[in-house]
């Protein structure tokens, strides 16, 4: 993690942004203006975007400058992730995103403690650096990644912590989709206050 990342949030260590479609969860579908900011401790094994992890890497830029940037394209939506986007303080930069009339959406792992603005939070828990209880009664989505089998039960342990009308998803693992996408099917059909969540952007190609 960066030593020299201001604490009023007005500067984040800023990986990439890229305009595409969200691919994962309740949102699916839509358009969306990514920020990635760069940092994460969290150290699951089978991240898709380890090159995140060290906040050094990634330059300190002016949350005012991702905002000109987000107001530049058609859908007034941003999908804020990472990395672990809740190591720093977004109240600055979401306020400005959301006085810019663009809405806000997560990407976390609820492992640090809630800041921002949000219109809308997927939380994607992690058994390597559990959620925060701010976070789980928070979010607007659960969102558990299928590794191996025992995934389920621990699914179905954080389902008991997030509020009555959070949307519950199972998302295969990437490297193991052709394995569990078959498991999750049965569980789903057998659960259905589960749904199944695709990463639909990797069959489509696209960022
Ligand atoms: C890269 S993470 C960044 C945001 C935050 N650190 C988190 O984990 O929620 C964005 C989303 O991708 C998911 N993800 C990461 N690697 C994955 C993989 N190999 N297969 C499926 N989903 C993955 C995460 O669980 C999370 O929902
Ligand atoms: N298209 C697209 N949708 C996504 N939803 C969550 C993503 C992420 O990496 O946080 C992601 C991503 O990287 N690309
Ligand atoms: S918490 Fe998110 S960014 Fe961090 S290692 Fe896990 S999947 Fe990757
Ligand atoms: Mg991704």
């Amino acid at each position: 993690m960066s030593n020299q990342v201001p604490e009023d949030g007005t500067l984040l260590p800023l990986m990439e942004e890229f305009y595409t479609i969200q691919g994962e969860g309740y949102h699916t579908g839509k358009a969306a203006y990514f920020i990635r900011l760069g940092g994460c401790d969290v150290g699951c094994h089978w991240c898709d975007v380890k090159e995140s992890w060290d906040a050094n890497l990634h330059p300190l830029t002016a949350a005012d400058q991702i905002v000109e940037n987000a107001k530049k394209h058609p859908a007034k939506t941003v999908v804020i992730t990472g990395g672990e986007p809740l190591i720093y303080n977004l109240d600055y930069l979401t306020r400005a995103l959301k006085a810019a009339g663009i809405q806000t959406f997560i990407e976390t792992s609820g492992a640090y403690p809630l800041s921002g603005f949000w219109d809308w939070i997927c939380l994607s828990p992690k058994k390597f650096k559990g959620p925060r209880p701010d976070v789980l009664n928070a979010a607007g989505e659960l969102k558990v990644i299928v590794f191996n089998k025992s995934d389920f039960q621990w699914a179905e342990e954080h389902a008991k912590f997030v509020g009555k009308n959070c949307k519950l998803y199972l998302q295969p693992e990437w490297s193991k989709a052709a394995e569990m996408t078959p498991l999750i099917i049965d569980y789903v059909k057998e659960n259905p206050q589960w749904e199944i969540s695709l990463q639909t952007h990797k069959y489509l190609n696209i960022p």
